[in-house]
This record gives structure tokens, sequence and C-alpha cells, in this order.
């Protein structure tokens, strides 16, 4: 194992969950928050997924929610809002994989996981599952969002609960207006690389001004 945390950018990419559950839902909101495309495919879909896929409405009852499942074994793609959430009410097959970057197997049933892993990885797509770090091409963080600003912490599978702690204590110290602190810079950084031609000069401004933005931060909170 030797994990990197790259920041993929993930709008521009297309994404598989395999599982309906729980942990699917989970992942799901995760991935959302940085504006991910995915399909859910699973006979058995949770309402939050379904809201998040706009095939459901947000109802206050168990029952209510039951009520709007399909019947079993029906197999239907509803297509949602563009480009974010397709779900499809079926057990995982093989072509499920076709034109996806990435996988995430979260059934709980050990055989299903398996395929997906197995067949993932003949096909070079990257793949998590989510009870099987040693087979996982890549695993989850605990994240921290702040705007532009992201944090991933990672335990190496060792401990999510200390990734969890950790994040918490990360969140609790970052100052609160990273976000606007951040904005600024963005916005300066493009106007200094039309504005700014030489790259020294660039730099000290651009140095100077994140030094300054953060200094008046410390004395400001
Ligand atoms: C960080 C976070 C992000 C997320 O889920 O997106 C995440 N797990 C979180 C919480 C959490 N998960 C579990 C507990 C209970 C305490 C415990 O078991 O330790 C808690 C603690 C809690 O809830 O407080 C149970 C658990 N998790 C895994 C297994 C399977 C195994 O280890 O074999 C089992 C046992 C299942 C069982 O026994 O049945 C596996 C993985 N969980 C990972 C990520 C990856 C490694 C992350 C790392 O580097 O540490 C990895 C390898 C795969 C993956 O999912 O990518 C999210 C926090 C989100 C947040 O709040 O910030
Ligand atoms: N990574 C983590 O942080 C973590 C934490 C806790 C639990 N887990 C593990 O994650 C697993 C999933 O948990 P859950 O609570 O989401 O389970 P769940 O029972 O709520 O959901 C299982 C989902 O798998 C779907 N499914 C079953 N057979 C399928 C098939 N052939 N093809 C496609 N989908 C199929 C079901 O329809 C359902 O949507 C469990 O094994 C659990 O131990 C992982």
């Amino acid at each position: 194992m030797g994990y990197f945390p790259f920041f993929m950018d993930m709008e521009r990419l297309q994404g598989l969950i395999i599982g309906g559950g729980n942990i699917a839902a989970e992942k799901l909101e995760k991935l959302l928050l940085a504006g991910a495309s995915l399909k859910v495919v699973a006979p058995e879909i949770k309402q939050e997924i379904l809201v998040a896929a706009g095939v459901a409405e947000i109802k206050g009852t168990a029952e209510q929610q039951n009520a709007d499942r399909e019947p079993e074994g029906s197999e239907c793609t509803e297509q949602e809002k563009p480009g974010r959430v397709e779900v499809i009410r079926r057990e995982y097959r093989t072509e499920d994989l076709d034109e996806v970057d990435y996988v995430i197997a979260a059934t709980g049933i050990r055989e299903i996981n398996d395929k997906v892993c197995r067949e993932a990885k003949q096909r070079r797509i990257p793949v998590n599952v989510v009870d099987d770090p040693e087979n996982c091409d890549f695993i989850f963080p605990s994240v921290v969002r702040r705007g532009r600003m992201v944090v991933g912490v990672s335990t190496g599978g060792a401990g999510p609960r200390v990734a969890v702690r950790l994040r918490k204590q990360i969140e609790e110290m970052l100052p609160g207006d990273i976000e606007e602190i951040l904005d600024i810079l963005a916005r300066e950084r493009i106007r200094a690389k039309k504005e700014i031609p030489d790259p020294v000069q660039r730099r000290k401004y651009l140095m100077d001004l994140a030094d300054g933005l953060l200094a008046g931060l410390k004395h400001g909170k």
C-alpha cells in the first residue's frame, strides 16, 4: 500500500456505485459535493439516493418511502438532473463498467463485491470496495471542505475513527474566513497572470498577498 492524495477533478469523470444502501448513500453524498456524475446500480435503492437523482420527492414517513419503490425485479433507467445521478434498479451486470472511470462496490455481499472488483481490475478501472481495503485501488478520506479548500485525512485504512477525529480537530482550527481569502487569491491570480508579465515579480506579489491576508486573519480572529 502506498497512498498518494491526488486531488482529482471529479466533474470530468463518470463514476459508478454498485449498491444503493446506507454506505452507497454516504459515498454518493461526498462525491456529489465535489460535483461528480454517478450511476447507481442496485435492486433496492435508498430514498435519499432517489431524491438526489431527482426521481423521488423527500417524504416524511418510512411507509411513504416504501410506497415510492418500484416493484422488485423491475428494470428502469431514470435520467435525473443533468450530469449528476442516474439510478438503475437491478442487479449488477458486467456491462455497467462500460465507459466508467471509477467504481465503488458497496453491496455488502462478498461475491458481488468480489465480482465487481475482479472485473474492474481486468479493465483497469480503479475500484473501491467499501469493506475490503486490501482490494481497493483507492480509499475515501475523511474530508473537510471550505469553499475551494479541501483537506482529506486518511489513515490508510488502519483506523477510520482516527481519521474522523483528526478531521474534527482540523475543522476546529481552521480560520473562519478561509473561503473569502481563497476567493480573493483566485481572482488576483488570474489578474496577476495577465497584468504582471515578469514571473519573479508576479510570484512575489502573490506570496505577499497570501501572507498579508493570512496575517490579517490571525490578528482578526
Ligand atoms: C473516513 C471515512 C470516509 C468515508 O466513508 O467516505 C471512511 N470511513 C469512515 C468512518 C468509519 N467507517 C467505519 C467506522 C467504525 C470504526 C471502525 O471500524 O474503525 C467509522 C468511524 C465513524 O463512523 O465514526 C467502519 C469501516 N470502514 C471501513 C471498514 C472495512 C475495513 O476496515 O475492513 C469498516 C468496518 C466495517 C465493519 O466492521 O463492518 C473501511 C474504510 N473506511 C474508509 C473511510 C476507508 C479508509 C479510511 C482511512 O484511511 O482510515 C476504507 C478502507 C474504505 C473506504 O470506505 O474507502 C468515514 C468517516 C467520514 C467522516 O465522518 O469524516
Ligand atoms: N467503508 C465503510 O466506511 C463501511 C462502514 C460500515 C459498513 N461497511 C460495509 O458496507 C457494506 C454495505 O453496507 P450498507 O449498510 O450500505 O448495506 P445495505 O444492506 O443498506 O445495502 C446493500 C445494497 O446492495 C444492493 N445489492 C444487493 N445485491 C446487489 C447486486 N447483485 N447488484 C447490485 N446491488 C446489489 C442492495 O439492493 C442494497 O441497495 C456492508 O458490508 C458493511 O459492512 C463499510
